[in-house]
């Protein structure tokens, strides 16, 4: 990505793509253990029906909350729809149609883990690969769930990110300064960096707070009677947390709608992960999100990779970004 930013650099330049290639090229080494060129002809295919799904996920998940809308024919199609695009992505890949044929011996992604399981129980003759859904459909399914919940989500936040840092051209500034003094020019950032950089950090959680790709988090189902504070919650019943309420509570942040990295350190600079109670950004309980330190370390790294070498700019004469925008995933 920071090649082709440093083509681009005397020409505008879209991020939004350059964003999306990136992290799909990270869930692609993670599940398939391929990765893909800009302008690979089978990327750009798999990037075009990603886009598909989240187009229509993010304007019609209703269904998500409001489940006896699946009665709709409509809301059937739209299902079907999302399902059969998910699988033609996977089906596109070469590398899952090389697996099917010849799962390799050694286990070096997602994949091939889940292949490996169901050869394993093919093998001593057990039905537990029926039993506890390893059927071929079930691992592609599998696969597509990590690969639907770990491109849009971790792309938006750096485009949100990308957004901001244009807004506030001094936060970005603040975070140059960091990186100069603390990283410099002679290396690129590293993870371990992330325990020095603590302005960059406490930027990348105000993006999170301030525009959650999930507002309404997953909707989720009580098991059982329970409550949460003072509200009961009887068994089955629909529980919808609504997460943009709380990361813009007043009672709970002080001008909840600026965009203000300081909240996130204390008065010495140093990191506060969690300012209040109500930061939930990936949720939380037992199905919390799976790839929060994934996601962290990609948004970590791609940002400061960018912001060592550039500094993000409007082309003269070019409005800047709506923060309004329709960027939501769920
Ligand atoms: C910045 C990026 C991301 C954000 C903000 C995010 C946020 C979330 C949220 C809010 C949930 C629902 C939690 C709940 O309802 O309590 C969730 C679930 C999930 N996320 Fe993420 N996510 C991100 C990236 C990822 C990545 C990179 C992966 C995988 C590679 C991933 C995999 C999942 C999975 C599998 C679930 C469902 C967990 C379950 O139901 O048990 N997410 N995520």
């Amino acid at each position: 990505m920071c090649q082709t930013l440093t083509s681009f650099q005397t020409i505008p330049l879209d991020m939004a793509p350059e964003l999306t290639r990136a992290v799909t090229n990270v869930v692609c080494s993670l599940c398939f253990n391929t990765r893909y060129k800009r302008g690979d002809a089978e990327f750009e295919t798999m990037l075009a029906y990603s886009k598909g799904i989240v187009d229509t996920v993010a304007k019609d998940s209703l269904v998500d909350v409001f489940p006896w809308l699946q009665v709709c024919t409509f809301t059937m199609h739209y299902l079907c729809f999302i399902h059969i695009k998910m699988l033609t992505i996977l089906l596109l890949c070469s590398a899952v149609k090389n697996k099917k044929k010849y799962p390799g011996e050694s286990v070096k992604d997602l994949l091939d883990a889940l292949l490996k399981a169901k050869l394993n129980m093919e093998n001593n003759n057990s039905n537990i690969s029926q039993d506890v859904g390893l059927t071929e459909d079930h691992i592609l399914m599998t696969v597509g769930d990590i690969f639907g919940a770990g491109v849009e989500t971790t792309s938006t936040v750096l485009k949100w990110a990308v957004a901001y840092l244009l807004h506030y051209p001094e936060v970005q500034k603040k975070i140059q300064e960091e990186l100069d003094a603390k990283v410099g020019f002679g290396r690129y950032p590293l993870l371990s960096d992330r325990k020095i950089l603590h302005y960059t950090e406490a930027a990348i959680s105000e993006v999170l707070r301030i525009r959650p790709v999930s507002p309404l988090l997953i909707p989720h189902v009580a098991l059982k009677d329970s409550s949460i504070g003072e509200y009961t919650i009887p068994k089955e019943a629909r529980v919808v947390i609504n997460l943009w309420s709380l990361h813009h509570d007043e009672k709970e942040w002080i001008n909840p709608h600026l965009f203000n990295p300081d909240r996130f350190l204390d008065e010495n600079g140093n990191r506060v992960y969690s300012p209040s109670q109500s930061y939930l950004p990936f949720g939380a309980g037992i199905r919390v999100c799976l790839g929060e330190a994934l996601a962290k370390m990609e948004i970590f790294l791609f940002l400061s990779w960018i912001l060592q070498r550039f500094t993000l700019e409007v082309p003269e004469g070019d409005h800047l970004p709506d923060l309004e925008g329709g960027s939501l995933v769920l």
